[in-house]
């Protein structure tokens, strides 16, 4: 529901603004404002209608959950099962198999938004949020696709512009010289354009040993610069994925006995992953995503074909060239082509003023998960958890449950 229909404001810009022409709008919106028609703003949106709350979700793209339809590669799956990654009130269908793919994950995240009546507000892209105290509401800024902007007032602020809303690209010496195309993996649909092309994939988390596998699949030939150490773990242990199994054993012993199961039985399936030059981290894989927020990789192919030597590993980069690229351990290489999957961050700092609930460092929460969804004077936080799918929907339904003790008291 567009709740924001009810009472709207026009004011026409002080004429000797330079902004003369531009028409901007202050709109009231008698209930809770989301920023982000991603998972997290939907499944929000989802728990307060269930209470009888309606909202207004403001997002900055031309759909829903534009991380997964606009920025992901043609080959992704869930690579956890489905009941991890499922929204509040709306299982997946049974016929899904149990790692969806993209496509059918975009399908039930469509019927998640027509099963809930959920009309968020496209192209609006968030500018600035500030609460004004005199008032006590929240002062929302948004820019529209024609640069008109629009200012939506409102007692809630939800934002669930998600971990991921913008993409790290390194600053890499002599990049700007190279000689051929460097892309974002956000922006990596399929091996096929990379055919029999010689590709360096810079970074080896989910993204980056999947894209090098897909490149592989597709005949280009891969190679992945690894800067760091990393977790990779079986995808599946015994017919079971490692992450449903993880969160059982969980249950019953501590963090540090489950991830030394984990290595145990990762050696044994995956061998030693030091020997193909992806270094472990000294702490064990749970523990290091729960302190960190730095995913295990989950292998679904990748280091068979490192094995086989049809991805080559090497260390970081020293600097780009026109033609070759130096890595740390003095090696240079031609490359056709490279692609950073170097990773995402928020972009909470850009534009919300209120320092308290967010970090100004990195636009996560300060506190931590369980923690971090809910802030001063109306603000929350939902999708912030670096527990993927999982995280926002604790969050969210947290957040209605919060403001619907609330929302009697202030209708
Ligand atoms: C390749 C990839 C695969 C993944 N796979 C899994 C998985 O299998 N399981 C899992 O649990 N998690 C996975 N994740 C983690 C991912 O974070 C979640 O799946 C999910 O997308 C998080 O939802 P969200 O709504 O919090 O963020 P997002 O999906 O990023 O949605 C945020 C929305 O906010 C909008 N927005 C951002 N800034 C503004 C602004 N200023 N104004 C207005 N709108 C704005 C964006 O356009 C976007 O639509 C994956 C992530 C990636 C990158
Ligand atoms: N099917 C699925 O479910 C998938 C899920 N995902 C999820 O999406 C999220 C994002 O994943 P991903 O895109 O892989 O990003 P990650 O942040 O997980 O990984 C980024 C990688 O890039 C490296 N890196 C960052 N900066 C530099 C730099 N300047 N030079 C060299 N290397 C650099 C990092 O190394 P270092 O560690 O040293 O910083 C790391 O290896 C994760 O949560 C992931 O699990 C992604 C793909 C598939
Ligand atoms: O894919 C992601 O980014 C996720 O956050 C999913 C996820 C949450 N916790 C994990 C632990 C091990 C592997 C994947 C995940």
């Amino acid at each position: 529901m567009d709740c924001s229909k009810e009472v709207e404001g026009k004011r026409v810009h002080d004429p000797f603004n330079k902004s003369m022409a531009m028409v901007s709008k202050s709109v009231w919106v008698p209930c809770p404002v989301i920023i982000g028609a991603g998972p997290s703003g939907l499944a929000t949106a989802a728990c307060l209608k269930q209470r009888g709350i309606p909202s207004l979700i403001l997002e900055r793209a031309n759909c829903i959950a534009s991380l997964w339809q606009l920025k992901t590669y043609d080959r992704l799956r869930l690579h956890l099962p489905k009941q991890f990654c499922q929204l509040p009130f709306l299982p997946f269908p049974d016929s899904f198999p149990t790692y969806p793919t993209k496509k059918q994950f975009m399908a039930y995240l469509e019927s998640y938004k027509e099963h809930f009546g959920l009309e968020p507000v496209f192209n609006r892209t968030v500018v600035s949020a500030e609460f004004d105290h005199r008032c006590g509401v929240w002062r929302v800024k948004t820019s529209g696709l024609k640069e008109e902007e629009t200012e939506y007032v409102s007692r809630f602020l939800i934002v669930a512009t998600g971990e991921n809303a913008d993409e790290v690209v390194p600053k890499i010496d002599g990049m700007d010289d190279f000689g051929g195309p460097i892309l974002h993996s956000s922006s990596y649909k399929s091996g096929r354009l990379f055919r029999g092309k010689d590709v360096l994939v810079v970074g080896c988390g989910n993204s980056g040993m999947e894209v090098s596998l897909d490149l592989c699949n597709c005949d280009a030939r891969p190679s992945l610069a690894v800067r760091g150490s990393v977790h990779v773990l079986p995808h599946e242990i015994l017919g079971r994925s490692t992450f449903g199994l993880s969160m059982w054993l969980l249950k019953w012993f501590p963090v540090r006995l489950v991830d030394l199961f984990l290595l145990f039985v990762s050696r044994f399936m995956l061998g030693d992953t030091e020997k193909l030059g992806l270094h472990r981290p000294k702490i064990g894989p749970l523990e290091l995503k729960g302190r960190s927020g730095k995913t295990p990789v989950l292998d679904v192919g990748t280091l068979a074909k490192i094995r086989s030597g049809h991805i080559k590993v090497y260390p970081g980069i020293k600097r780009i060239s026109y033609h070759a690229t130096e890595f740390v351990d003095g090696t240079k290489e031609n490359f056709d082509a490279i692609i950073l999957a170097t990773g995402y961050k928020s972009n909470v700092p850009q534009w919300l003023k209120d320092k308290d609930l967010f970090s100004e460092k990195d636009g996560m929460p300060r506190e931590p998960f369980p923690n971090g969804w809910k802030g001063e004077s109306g603000l929350y936080a939902v999708g912030f958890t670096k527990r993927g799918l999982l995280g926002a929907s604790f969050d969210a339904k947290k957040i209605a449950e919060d403001i619907a003790l609330q929302w009697k008291v202030y209708q």
